[in-house]
């Protein structure tokens, strides 16, 4: 896979024209992610958009509720024929049992490929004060996050959403196999904004993710083509 490849940009916009403009300025970006705004605001379009350019689809939704709520939500996601999707490891582990078993029945309704399902650890945005203070959770951050990561790959998912401090202990114990996502992902030329656990580009690689999901750095940039290329640039450069 090209260095290219691991980048998964979102289209974190309101509208069909932004993300059609957006889509249009990178045209070398082959992985596109569609969150939460776009797909509440817009629906399912923007993924006949995105397939008939031939791009890879991250449908991330993070889906976080009973478990017959999560397995008929991923039942409905998988027959759009899109590479990856997102549920909560919280949800817990009948959820994501249930999510397992719903994504192939879904694909096998929509003709096309299951997806990968891919769990959300810790929000990247989450710092170890907030997971202690506000979340009243009892274990440090990294362990915590490792915990989901089991949880997920126990329950049959294939991999796990986490940020780039995590991520090398993550490969240590979930393996190869195992897909590892980075959000939290800053440029040193970039701001970080709301993220909490972030690292650069070339650090978030090295410590062993899959892939990387980076936005505003390259969206809100000035010229986002310059920016992204500016990015394979410097990952180009650690292989
Ligand atoms: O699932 C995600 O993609 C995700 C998980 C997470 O823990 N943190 C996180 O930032 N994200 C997403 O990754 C993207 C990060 O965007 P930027 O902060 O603009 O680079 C957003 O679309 C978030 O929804």
């Amino acid at each position: 896979m090209s260095v290219s490849d691991r980048i998964i940009v979102p289209l974190d916009v309101a509208t069909e024209a932004d993300a059609i403009a957006l889509i249009e300025k990178l045209p070398q970006v082959s992985f596109w992610k569609v969150g939460l705004e776009l797909f509440v605001s817009r629906g399912s379009e923007i993924l006949r958009i995105l397939k008939n350019r031939e791009k890879r689809i991250f449908l991330d939704l993070k889906f976080h509720d009973i478990p017959n709520t999560v397995a008929g939500a991923t039942r409905a996601a998988a027959t759009y024929g899109v590479d990856l999707i997102t549920i909560h490891a919280v949800a817990g582990r009948e959820a994501l049992k249930r999510a397992v078993a719903a994504s192939d029945e879904g694909a096998k309704a929509g003709g096309c490929a299951p997806p990968k399902l891919i769990a959300i650890t810790l929000l990247t945005s989450l710092n170890s004060r907030d997971l202690a203070f506000d979340l009243k959770v009892p274990i440090e951050l990294p362990e915590y996050a490792l915990q989901m990561a089991l949880l997920a790959q126990e329950t049959g998912l294939h991999g796990a959403v986490c940020s780039p401090h995590e991520v090398s202990q993550l490969r240590q114990v979930c393996g190869d196999n195992f897909i590892l996502i980075c959000p939290g992902v800053r440029p040193k030329w970039s701001v970080i904004g709301d993220q909490r656990r972030t690292m650069t580009p070339g650090e978030a690689i090295k410590a062993g993710a899959d892939y990387l999901v980076i936005g505003r750095p390259i969206t809100t940039a000035s010229n986002p083509l310059d920016a992204w290329e500016k990015i394979c640039d410097e990952l180009s450069s650690i292989n």
